[in-house]
């Protein structure tokens, strides 16, 4: 068991993090009874036989222990006193009785998760998903409790069961718990709004007598820092920020070169050349996102994907986001409409100069200018707010596998993200990136995928042999800190037939 109060479990940034409980380290002995077992093949996985074995809530040593316990009934807690806020500012006497009932069924919730309950199914609150939902918790997870089903689905339930407490009213059904304090994220991330956009509103203007080669290095180098700060976006969270100084948030967020040039060593799995190389020779290609937090994170995908549009690789790029508040953080349609609209008519910056406000406008106009051009599309697939992971995507949601086929990359930010995709399982650390994704590597037309997620939960693949065990000795609060990160490439079998079963 490791020691919290080693300085690397301090996490000066995140306080909200109790590091007591991380992963025990296996015996070689161990190790290799388990080698032997798995991983499972794709067809004998399912959530009762992950590929690995999956973390689950009572898992002391995990994160999974932590959030289950003290991290969920926190932000339940918080998201209850927000409804407040709003009941207090309401004074419509219908209104106010559906939004106390709204608190009642919250309320409800959290006793539930406090007091371990068994999962039980989703009201049909008539969404489209509560199908896919009921399909999964009979066939898997019946009789199971928020503590004892792997962490991932738990964690996922505990979301879908707080919409249901709006989506059983009459007027709130739409209610966002945590769009407040989204909003509060990108207002205070002045700073390095302002150095991105100043340095991205002027549009790239085409160098004539450049050569062919001498464009594709300058692309690579750019794409290079590019990546970095769209995957240094993602260390912003705001379900572990709660206590974060501004001191804290600016460094956190700092864009400079120097800075990134440091961080990079904190890259533990690093593809990033291998991608630059693929992506820089795509022309007029489409590019996905399947996208994690609204606010800074967000700003920073939409920095890089104009540049994406800008430099000629793509001429579309696919957004993917939520259809519900999810995991506190996550982009909806709404939060996605609120940053375009605040950049270009927003007043979120109190001292900013008026040349810093004028960038973000240019970028802001040019940014929904793609959105009118379908240059740029926001999608909404139900599937991303399901408890199933990415290996199920293919089975599960044919139609969405489909899509992406046509991708030339789809890039999964974040650590949920990251999460999915691995089956949130303990595979072993240097386990190869496309063999813990399963059939989102291996399926035919599974297109080119990439995972740019700063590490902040347990599981932790495709980093070289070694790497972790010292990391173990040295820092062990590493794969919570949010301080390493991974860029992983996957190239799939793009061009080829996808193959679905009757
Ligand atoms: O996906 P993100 O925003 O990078 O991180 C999400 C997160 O903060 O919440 C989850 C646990 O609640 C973890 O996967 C991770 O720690």
């Amino acid at each position: 068991m490791s020691n919290k109060n080693h300085p690397s479990a301090q996490a000066p940034r995140k306080t909200m993090l109790n590091l007591g409980n991380l992963p025990p380290k296996l015996k070689a002995a161990d190790m290799k009874q388990a080698a032997s077992q798995y991983p499972r093949t794709p067809s004998r996985v399912n959530p009762n036989q992950p590929p690995w074995p999956a973390y689950r809530g009572y898992h002391e040593y995990s994160f999974a222990h932590a959030t289950m316990g003290v991290r969920l009934p926190t932000i339940l807690g918080k998201a209850i006193d927000d409804v407040w806020k709003t009941l207090n500012q309401e004074y419509d006497e219908d209104r106010i009785v559906d939004l106390v009932n709204c608190i009642h069924r919250m309320e409800d919730l959290m006793g539930d998760l406090q007091g371990n309950s068994k999962l039980r199914p989703i009201v049909d609150d008539g969404a489209g998903d509560v199908a896919l939902w009921n399909k999964e918790i009979a066939k898997f997870f019946r009789g199971k409790d928020f503590m004892n089903a792997p962490w991932l689905f738990a964690e996922a339930y505990k979301y879908r069961r707080m919409r249901e407490c709006f989506s059983l009213s009459k007027y709130w059904v739409d209610y966002d718990v945590f769009f407040r304090q989204k909003c509060d994220t990108f207002s205070r991330s002045s700073q390095a709004v302002f150095e991105l956009s100043q340095r991205f509103s002027e549009p790239q203007k085409p160098d004539g007598n450049m050569s062919e080669e001498a464009r594709l290095e300058k692309n690579k180098l750019l794409f290079h820092e590019l990546t970095q700060v769209c995957l240094w976006g993602n260390s912003t969270d705001l379900s572990l920020l709660i206590d974060m100084t501004e001191e804290d948030i600016k460094k956190l967020q700092s864009t400079g070169g120097d800075h990134l040039a440091a961080t990079e060593k904190n890259i533990l799995g690093n593809h990033l050349t291998k991608l630059a190389e693929y992506v820089c020779k795509v022309k007029g290609g489409r590019i996905d996102f399947v996208l994690d937090n609204a606010g800074f994170e967000l700003y920073c995908d939409l920095v890089y994907a104009d540049w994406l549009i800008q430099s000629g690789i793509c001429d579309k790029v696919i957004f993917h986001g939520k259809k519900i508040p999810w995991f506190v953080s996550d982009v909806t349609k709404k939060d996605w409409d609120w940053i375009l609209n605040s950049c270009v008519y927003g007043q979120l910056f109190g001292d900013a100069t008026d040349a810093e406000v004028e960038s973000l406008r240019v970028l802001g106009h040019r940014w929904k200018q793609y959105e009118k051009e379908g240059k740029w599309k926001y999608e909404q697939h139900p599937f991303w707010c399901t408890g199933y992971t990415f290996w199920d995507l293919h089975s599960e949601a044919p139609d969405l596998f489909q899509y992406l086929s046509e991708s030339d990359l789809v890039i999964f930010k974040g650590d949920l993200n990251h999460r999915k995709l691995t089956y949130d399982c303990h595979a072993p650390l240097d386990t190869p990136f496309n063999m813990a994704i399963g059939p989102l590597a291996s399926e035919p037309g599974a297109p080119p995928v990439c995972s740019l997620r700063t590490i902040k939960s347990d599981v932790v693949v495709g980093i070289p042999p070694g790497v972790g065990d010292k990391l173990d000795e040295e820092e062990p609060g590493w794969k919570i800190s949010g301080k390493y990160a991974v860029v992983l490439l996957s190239e799939g079998r793009k061009g080829e037939a996808p193959i679905y079963q009757n």
